[in-house]
């Protein structure tokens, strides 16, 4: 097991909802579960004015996203972790001198015996933190001769592949790049990690994992919900940036990659940024158009409720073209997947939240049991979340005469393994950047890498001659056309809320 220094985390931005509904909770898990360091201090930083009990208020006591938490909990246990919790009002602006702040830290450096071991936490706008960073170094708070300082930065890594290097340049001004950690909830996911699991530890899936045998890669990632309350942020943002470019790329990487020589951060995340070099950019209008769609969802009703549409959702505009769909097809140019289409595609209000990865493997070159009917495929389907496992469908006799083949599914499900306590992304993520371990967080080669993919996408999306915006009902798969996709070869999979039923095309022989 790895061990946890004493160590100091500083949240700027700590006012805001990220800080309340994910790292807190987080923090209080990993401090019940004996994971925080013996000595350790959370210090808020924003330029709300609160004090040390407001805060605590607002992020413990108060909190709807600890209630059920601690509502069992004896005083003096919630106490004691409220106790490591402090804030320090900015004085109304990030760009300011941030000598108060360093002698807040030094004071409680000094109270809670943390070391110079210090984690920045940067939970704000983004726009704000080069300056952020910026300020801690002239105020000297970014040196490492009294102890490690490292700096944990939020997703958007950039709104572009300009903006994004501007960013990685910016940062790398203050801070080296082994001690910037680029937080993607995703790569937090237990299921995320097993990939690497499932491809690198097993020697039946390897084998298989190419050209010779797969067809081809399907990948979705659907959510239930709008835009909900963040509808000014999303409609400049859009599925593409908000969720492809980062953790859906992310998954692709993992799917692409070549065996790394070791499971250390940089021998995988060398890997990771291979395959995202190896995406083959689609730079003409035509191939944009023929392996693009993008879409908006429209009023309907849901369950006998009705659901706004996106353009009437607050805080967004009226004629808005942010996608809240997207479908993407695209190859990866390298000898192992050459000519394997892969199909991703990401939205909000479809009919069920779901995350997954289908490999459908190609079919026997040479068919014997010709009774026709059914998908002769091999698949293997990933489950990311929700009913998180994998299932593997093959074709079995059905007994009786002949040979009619009906497919059966091998499964694994992650809740049969219910005594491990599965952590949260947050939690994981906060542990390993605490301990120093940065294999889960996105380099910044592998952000520009995404990025390189992404941008031609959507200036095609912003610039290109007519380039369609379709409509789709909420609670639907997306637009009627998203199937054009596969161009006659497939059909996206139907996945419904449990893994093993496969309603779109499971059909007995
Ligand atoms: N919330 C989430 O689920 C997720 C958030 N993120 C990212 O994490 C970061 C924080 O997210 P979240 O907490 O939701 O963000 P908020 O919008 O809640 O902002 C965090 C804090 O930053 C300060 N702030 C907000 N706007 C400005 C501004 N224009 N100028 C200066 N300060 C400002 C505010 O604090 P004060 O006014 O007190 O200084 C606010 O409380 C963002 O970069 C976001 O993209 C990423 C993934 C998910
Ligand atoms: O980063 C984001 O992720 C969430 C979806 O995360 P999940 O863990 O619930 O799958 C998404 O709703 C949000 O728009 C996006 O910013």
């Amino acid at each position: 097991m790895k061990k946890t220094e004493n160590q100091m985390l500083v949240i700027f931005g700590a006012s805001g909802d990220l800080t309340a509904r994910k790292l807190i909770p987080a923090l209080f898990n990993l401090y019940m579960a004996k994971q925080l360091p013996e000595n350790f201090v959370v210090l808020g930083a924003s330029r709300s004015n609160l004090s040390d009990e407001d805060f605590r208020n607002r992020v413990v006591f108060e909190s709807e996203y600890l209630k059920e938490k601690i509502k069992d909990l004896k005083e003096d246990e919630i106490n004691s972790f409220a106790n490591k919790i402090y804030y320090e009002d900015l004085g109304g602006d990030y760009d300011t001198d941030y000598a108060p702040l360093r002698k807040r830290v030094e004071a409680l450096k000094e109270k809670h015996n943390t070391s110079g071991n210090i984690m920045y936490y940067l939970s704000t706008p983004p726009t704000l933190y080069e300056t952020i960073a910026s300020n801690l170094a002239d105020a000297g708070m970014n040196t490492q001769n009294n102890g490690w300082k490292r700096l944990i930065v939020e997703k958007p890594f950039g709104y572009s592949l300009d903006t994004a290097k501007e960013l990685n340049d910016g940062l790398h001004k203050y801070f080296t790049e082994p001690q910037i950690y680029r937080i993607d909830h995703y790569l937090g996911k237990e299921t995320v990690q097993n990939l690497l699991v499932t491809r690198f530890s097993n020697s039946i899936f390897e084998p298989l994992w190419n050209r010779n045998y797969i067809d081809h890669v399907e990948i979705t990632n659907a959510e239930r919900v709008g835009v909900e309350k963040r509808g000014g942020y999303y409609d400049k943002s859009g599925a593409l940036r908000d969720m492809f470019q980062n953790h859906l790329l992310q998954i692709v990487s993992l799917v692409v990659m070549e065996p790394p020589i070791g499971a250390e951060a940089e021998e995988i995340r060398n890997e990771k940024v291979k395959a995202l070099k190896s995406l083959r950019v689609m730079k003409d209008a035509e191939t944009l158009h023929e392996n693009t769609i993008r879409a908006q969802y429209v009023s309907s009703v849901v369950d006998g409720k009705p659901v706004k549409g996106y353009r009437e959702e607050d805080g967004v505009d009226p004629n808005s073209t942010t996608e809240t769909f997207a479908a993407i097809k695209f190859y990866v140019d390298n000898w192992r997947w050459h000519g394997v289409p892969f199909y991703v595609r990401t939205a909000k209000r479809m009919p069920t939240k779901v995350t997954e990865i289908v490999i459908h493997f190609k079919q026997p070159h040479h068919q014997i049991f010709s009774e026709a009917g059914m998908q002769r495929d091999n698949k293997l389907v990933i489950r990311i979340q929700p009913d998180e496992g994998i299932l593997i469908k093959f074709g079995v006799k059905v007994p009786g005469q002949g040979f009619r083949v009906e497919r059966a599914n091998l499964d694994f499900y992650y809740s049969s393994l219910a005594e491990t306590y599965v952590m949260d992304a947050y939690e994981r993520l906060l542990l390993d950047a605490m301990q120093g371990d940065a294999t889960l967080y996105a380099r910044a080669d592998e952000v520009e890498a995404a990025w390189e993919f992404v941008d031609p996408i959507l200036n095609y999306w912003k610039e290109g001659k007519d380039v369609r915006m379709y409509g789709y009902a909420a609670g639907v798969w997306g637009p009627e056309n998203s199937d054009e996709l596969f161009d006659g070869h497939g059909f996206w999979r139907n996945p419904s809320e449990n893994l093993a039923d496969d309603p779109g095309y499971c059909v007995i022989c």
